[in-house]
């Protein structure tokens, strides 16, 4: 038996979602870049679902169709509610309250295709509600009903505020909804994969992928960055400060990809959108300050930035919560778990790997009074 720590290398499935080819990631053949530049979230989902661009007639219907199924049960809220809410970080409630989903949905256990699309879209149309509920319970608001009129990004920023963001608002949240929405075998699609593949239902395998997500080599990175910005607080003191974390042989966070060692396709789109909307909020520093750390690792260490490096800097600037951020990744991500969960379904076969055992040869038992 030969083992791959981290299954580096290993390709454990065949997909026909999204690619990583060269350094270039497509969702269905489609570049990222012109996905990011032209096309809208909902677009993206129809694309990973469907894997097929939709007509303007497919898409005006796919939009109502989430639009219509945004709101949450009133028992999910009154959980959200029950939270210890001066503790609980969003990830947790995220996942708790997606599990909880479930128990409110008839079809939750109901394996036929057409109900498990269906539940998809139940599943993309909440998630985001859930958010902007809890960030605003949790600061003693009323959670916001959605507009039926408003695009996916556009209802996420006016939940969350509860007034309508600004049109480079909307545009720079929908791009980050566009550059998130999937990415191949990463750690969540595939613990997403691994829990559905046992024939278990979709609440389960997006509770399990949000769980994957939730840690700092993952999603969970994004906030940590903020966190690294804020603590290096102004530009002189960006490079003193990453040097010593070298030195010291900490990570740093945002930095650095399993499958990406010339640079992540998504990043640059970022750090433009982090150059701009730092310029508008007056806080250039923070743009400034990821510059230089980027340039020093890649110098140093030879790693490149991913999606996780610039998003900080960029939802900082949206006004968005810190503990946010990985949230917000979730919500886009959703939509490329969904399209692995109905993938596997449509094919599947337990997914069940060997470890190669390193642990003391056979021994004999030792009754309890002979240890
Ligand atoms: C959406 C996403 O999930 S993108 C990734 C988000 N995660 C992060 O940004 C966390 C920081 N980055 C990392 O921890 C890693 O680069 C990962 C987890 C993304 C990829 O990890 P792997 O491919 O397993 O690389 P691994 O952790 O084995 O590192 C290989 C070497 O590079 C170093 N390295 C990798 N990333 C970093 C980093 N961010 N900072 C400093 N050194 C790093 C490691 O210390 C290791 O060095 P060594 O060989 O001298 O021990
Ligand atoms: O693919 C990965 O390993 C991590 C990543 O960049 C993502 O999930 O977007």
């Amino acid at each position: 038996m030969t083992t791959t720590k981290g299954l580096e290398g290993v390709v454990a499935t065949q997909s026909s979602i999204s690619s990583i080819i060269d350094d270039q990631l497509t969702y269905v053949g489609y570049r990222i870049d012109d996905l990011a530049e032209n096309s809208s979230f909902e677009e993206v989902i129809y694309l990973l679902w469907n894997l097929k661009l939709p007509t303007k007639t497919e898409l005006d219907s796919f939009k109502a169709e989430l639009a219509s199924n945004m709101e949450l049960p009133d028992a999910v809220i009154e959980h959200l509610r029950s939270y210890n809410l001066s503790t609980v970080h969003p990830m947790a409630a995220l996942r708790t309250a997606i599990s909880l989903l479930g128990l409110y949905d008839e079809e939750a256990d109901v394996m036929e295709e057409a109900a498990n699309k269906q539940k998809a879209i139940r599943l993309q149309a909440k998630i985001a509600t859930i958010v902007t509920a809890f960030a605003r319970i949790r600061k003693g608001k009323e959670p916001i009903k959605p507009k039926k009129e408003l695009g996916f990004a556009a209802n996420f920023l006016f939940m969350l505020n509860g007034v309508e963001g600004k049109d480079i608002e909307v545009e720079a949240v929908n791009k980050a909804l566009v550059l998130h929405a999937d990415h191949e075998l990463n750690a969540s699609t595939f613990t997403a994969r691994v829990c559905v593949a046992t024939l278990s239902d979709i609440y389960s395998g997006v509770t399990a992928a949000i769980g994957a997500l939730k840690g700092p080599l993952h999603g969970g990175a994004n906030e940590r960055v903020m966190a690294m910005l804020t603590e290096i607080g102004d530009e002189d003191n960006a490079i003193p400060y990453i040097k010593e974390k070298v030195e010291q042989k900490e990570k740093i966070m945002g930095m650095g990809h399993r499958v990406y060692k010339n640079g992540d396709p998504r990043a640059k789109h970022l750090k433009h959108m982090s150059k701009e909307l730092t310029k508008i909020t007056g806080q250039s520093k923070w743009y400034n300050m990821s510059v230089k750390i980027e340039d020093y690792i890649k110098e140093e260490k030879g790693l490149p930035a991913n999606v996780d490096f610039y998003s900080a800097s960029v939802y900082h600037s949206l006004g968005i919560d810190h503990d946010l951020f990985t949230p917000l990744f979730a919500v886009s991500r959703v939509s490329g778990w969904l399209a692995h969960i109905l993938e596997q379904y449509s094919n599947n076969r337990l997914i069940r790997p060997r470890a190669e055992y390193i642990g003391p040869k056979t021994q004999d038992y030792v009754a309890m009074e002979n240890r």
